[in-house]
This record gives structure tokens, sequence and C-alpha cells, in this order.
């Protein structure tokens, strides 16, 4: 099957209003047709989701970087995959390694944030990925399996589901899994997914790489088998690096 590429940028907890003007560039290069066949996917900070959907084209998406499990009650701070939709967005990161290490989320609660999500009508980009000392005691695919089956729930799809592989040594530090690496835990994942879910939900699901991708290795690394996109941590900041991604990724 046919999967449709996807790069989606994660801001994290960067920007305020003035790195709109970022967006404003992705904007007007997607109108001159720069995302080819690319499915482009921003995800700013809550603060900034509605003017994103203001500011992008129909045919980029915006997502939110995390939703309560709830969809609605006594719980500060928090925004509900609800909310998220409200303002237009059409997917939502669950289980970010910087939240299930900060706020201890663990594979219950990122599967039921990624339930939420779909009940809203979002899709959750549902992100796993083994620390430093899991992959140098030689335990990374059995992490990986783990969380991976922990954090999808039955319902789970190739239209309402995608996967992010994003290895935690790999955030962030300019350290990225090798080519080799990389093929090997995503065939892994995408094994994984057609035992439990059949091979037609497999064949379509897509599954992302992350973890200090940039202009320079998005080529090498969108090239890998199995690879469907990338989610873009600091590299997304600066529309010029999201671009050249973007098209790396489309090997023009
Ligand atoms: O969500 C994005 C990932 O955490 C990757 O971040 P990074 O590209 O800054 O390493």
């Amino acid at each position: 099957m046919d999967r449709r590429m996807l790069i989606a940028g994660n801001w994290k907890m960067n920007g305020s209003r003035a790195a709109l003007d970022e967006l404003r560039a992705v904007a007007a290069a997607v109108e001159a047709g720069e995302a080819g066949d690319l499915e482009l996917l921003l995800c700013p900070p809550a603060t900034l989701l509605s003017a994103a959907r203001e500011i992008l084209p129909a045919s980029v998406g915006v997502g939110g970087q995390d939703c309560h499990a709830n969809e609605k009650g006594a719980h500060t701070g928090d925004v509900a995959a609800e909310m998220l939709a409200d303002v237009g967005a059409t997917y939502v990161i669950a289980g970010h390694s910087e939240r299930r290490a900060d706020h201890r989320e663990s594979d219950e609660e990122v599967r039921a944030k990624a339930d939420a999500a779909r009940r809203a009508g979002l899709v959750p980009v549902i992100c796993i990925g083994e620390t430093k000392a899991q992959r140098d005691e030689g335990s990374t695919l059995a992490v990986l399996g783990e969380q991976l089956t922990g954090s999808l729930s039955d319902d789970a799809d190739a239209t309402n589901t995608v996967i992010a592989y994003e290895p935690v040594w790999a955030i962030g530090t300019g350290d990225t899994a090798t080519p080799e690496d990389v093929a090997e835990v995503h065939a892994f994942l995408r094994k994984q997914v057609e035992l439990r879910f059949g091979s037609r939900i497999a064949d379509g699901m897509r599954i992302l790489y992350g973890g200090s991708v940039k202009p320079s290795n998005a080529a090498e690394l969108m090239g890998v088998a199995d690879v469907d996109g990338a989610l873009v941590g600091g590299a997304s900041l600066k529309a010029a690096d999201f671009l050249a991604i973007c098209k790396a990724a489309r090997g023009v």
C-alpha cells in the first residue's frame, strides 16, 4: 500500500506570536507547490494553534502537542482533545518522551490520551522510544514492543493512528540513529502492528522517525525502508530548515 509521507514539526515549548512569520513562510512555500505529495503538519504551542490554523493553507495540518484523556472537567492547565479540534487541529502528539519523562506518563495514560484524540476526531501521533541506557543494555526492541503494545488500543488503525519512533538519546542531541538501526526498528514495529492488527493495517500505518532530523540527514533517513516521514523538533522552528527537510524527503 502507498503510504503518504508525513513531515511533522513539533515546536515544543517554543514560539511566541513573532514566530508566526515562520508559518507564513511555510504557507507561501506550500502555496508555491513546494510540498509536492507530502503531507505537512505543524504542532506549535497551544497558544498559537488558532493563529497557525488561520495562517496555514488547509492542506497543511495543525496539531496539539498533548491532550487530556477527559473531555472536560477540573484539570487546571490541561487541554482536551475536543478543544484542540475546536480550533482546527486534526492531529495531536501523544506520549512524547518529554511528557513521559517530565510528567511520568505511562503507556496506559498515553493510550487513554490517544483514545481521547480519536473520540474528538483527531489522529494521535503516538511516540515511543528507548533511552540510551536501554539501548546500551540491548533492550531496545523489547522496550519498544512493550510501549507499542501498551500505547495502542485495539481500535487503532492506519487511518486514525500514526506512530513515531523517537530514540530518546537522539532527541535534541544532534545524534541520530544510523539508517541501519532505523530500518531494523521500523521493520520490527511494522511486524508488531501486523501481528496484532493484521497485514492490511500494518501496510497502511505510517511510522515516522524523530530525533535530530535536519536538512543534512533527512534524505538519508527518509529513504530508509518503512520510514514514512519525520517528527522534527528543533529544525522545525525555522521555515527554511523545515522546508529543506521537506525538499530532502521528496528527493528533489
Ligand atoms: O518531537 C520531536 C522530537 O523530539 C525530535 O526533536 P529534535 O528534532 O529537536 O531532536
